[in-house]
């Protein structure tokens, strides 16, 4: 086992990328792949709109010049409706409806409100008319051959409808990375019909790291429970290759205990020891790994705070990889309030974005940063960032500020 200095999260986080999968392509139907990550662009076959149509239900106008005065007079000859192959019509006006391709010699449209229908059946303008108007031209929203999606934009709603409204057969999207969770200890109880007896608690990481997981875009392929036991960790590893795990989760077990089991486990499996215990709090005893096999695994320390920073700061940078994804960078934002020097480790603390009385935004930083402490984590939107050896900071000082996930509703882009 490498039993070296504590590494800084820098140090640490390079040693753990270098190591990262790169994506791998599949190809889904649109409909199939929400939540996926694009691998490769996404180009503009068709225009949208595919063709000049009409933004209004009235007429279609032909222009001598560049505007008509209100009170002409028009006849209408024929109708233009949506879904319509295009008529072919020489009449001064023609009736269209919303959506309508524009006949060829038409160019302007005139709601059917802003006309009166003379008892001659022609129709008078109430408003003059400008060329152009009301119509919404061929590739004036996309242009044809363009690119609409580039590689690393996460399929959402927004995604699905543009590619639907192109005729987007399939999206080549990144593989979601394949992530097994192992939680270890005795005390730990999943049945939450069962009653805890003297010394045991509910096991909170596996459910919680199985939806981190989800939330992150990834796939959680195997999750089971152990006692305090080097075997049944191995027999654990096992089952999670098999169940074609990349990357293994522990949570618990990587710290100086004598029921800590983990780093030594890994070393009779003869894994390489990326690093173990950071000058970083909470997640100070997390542990990286690689079997021979070639699987990840990253012992994350067992204090649910500890566990959900250790996914944080160092699963998700690893999930992003395997997606294709750039490396995230942090909001700066003004603390609300004075935060006193910390030492020699860096801080991920339990913060929130708030507004000033400006409505300025800036980040609090929440009561409760001891990493058993699960409450402030409903009130928590953010993590804040405070390297090792901050000085004491004044209100005000900017800080980093990375999301409760790496996949935010606001993306936020260089
Ligand atoms: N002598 C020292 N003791 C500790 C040190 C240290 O440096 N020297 N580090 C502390 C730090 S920091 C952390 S974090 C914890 C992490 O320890 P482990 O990763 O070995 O985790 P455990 O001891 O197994 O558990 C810690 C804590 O978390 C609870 N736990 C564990 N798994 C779960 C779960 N799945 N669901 C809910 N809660 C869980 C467990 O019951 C313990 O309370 O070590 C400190 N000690
Ligand atoms: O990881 Mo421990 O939680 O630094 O407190």
């Amino acid at each position: 086992m490498n039993e070296a200095a504590p590494k800084d999260y820098a140090e640490a986080l390079g040693l753990w990328l270098a190591e990262a999968p790169s994506p791998v392509v599949e190809r889904l139907p649109p409909g199939e792949a929400a939540g996926r990550v694009l691998a490769e662009p996404v180009q503009a076959l068709d225009a949208l709109p595919p063709f000049d149509n009409a933004a209004m239900d009235g007429f279609a106008l032909r222009l001598e010049g560049e505007a008509l005065p209100e009170g002409t007079r028009l006849r209408p000859e024929g109708a233009q409706f949506a879904g319509d192959a295009e008529q072919v019509s020489s009449a001064e006006a023609i009736e269209i409806t919303t959506g309508a391709v524009l006949p060829a010699g038409f160019d302007a449209v005139v709601p059917v409100e802003r006309t009166t229908r003379l008892a001659d059946g022609r129709i008078e303008l109430t408003q003059a008319v400008r060329r152009g108007q009301h119509i919404r031209r061929c590739g004036s929203d996309i242009a044809a051959g363009s690119l609409v999606l580039p590689p690393g934009r996460v399929v959402d709603a927004e995604v699905q409808t543009i590619a639907a409204a192109l005729g987007v057969a399939r999206f080549g999207v990144a593989r979601a990375p394949r992530i097994a969770v192992i939680a270890t200890g005795p005390e730990l109880v999943d049945d939450p019909a069962q009653p805890l007896g003297s010394g045991q608690i509910r096991n909170c990481n596996r459910p919680g790291l199985a939806a981190r997981i989800r939330g992150a875009g990834a796939e959680c392929v195997y999750q089971t429970t152990i006692g305090d036991d080097g075997d049944e960790l191995e027999a654990a590893i096992a089952k999670a290759e098999a169940a074609g795990a990349q990357l293994v989760l522990s949570s618990g077990a990587v710290s100086m205990g004598r029921h800590d089991f983990v780093p030594d486990t890994l070393a009779r499996l003869g894994a390489r020891i990326l690093f173990h215990r950071l000058r970083m709090r909470p997640g100070k005893p997390i542990l990286a790994a690689r079997l021979g096999s070639g699987l990840h695994y990253a012992g994350l320390p067992g204090n649910p705070v500890s566990t959900a920073v250790g996914f944080r700061f160092f699963v998700e940078p690893w999930i992003r990889r395997a997606l294709g994804l750039p490396e995230e960078r942090p909001l700066r934002l003004p603390l609300h309030a004075a935060l006193p020097a910390r030492g020699g480790f860096r801080f991920h603390l339990k913060a929130r974005l708030c507004l000033d009385a400006g409505a300025r935004l800036g980040v609090e930083i929440l009561p409760g940063q001891e990493s058993f402490r699960l409450a402030p984590m409903l009130e928590a939107n953010c993590w804040a960032i405070i390297p090792a050896d901050s000085p004491d900071l004044e209100a005000g000082s900017p800080v980093e500020v990375l999301p409760l996930c790496h996949l935010p509703a606001f993306p936020l882009s260089a």
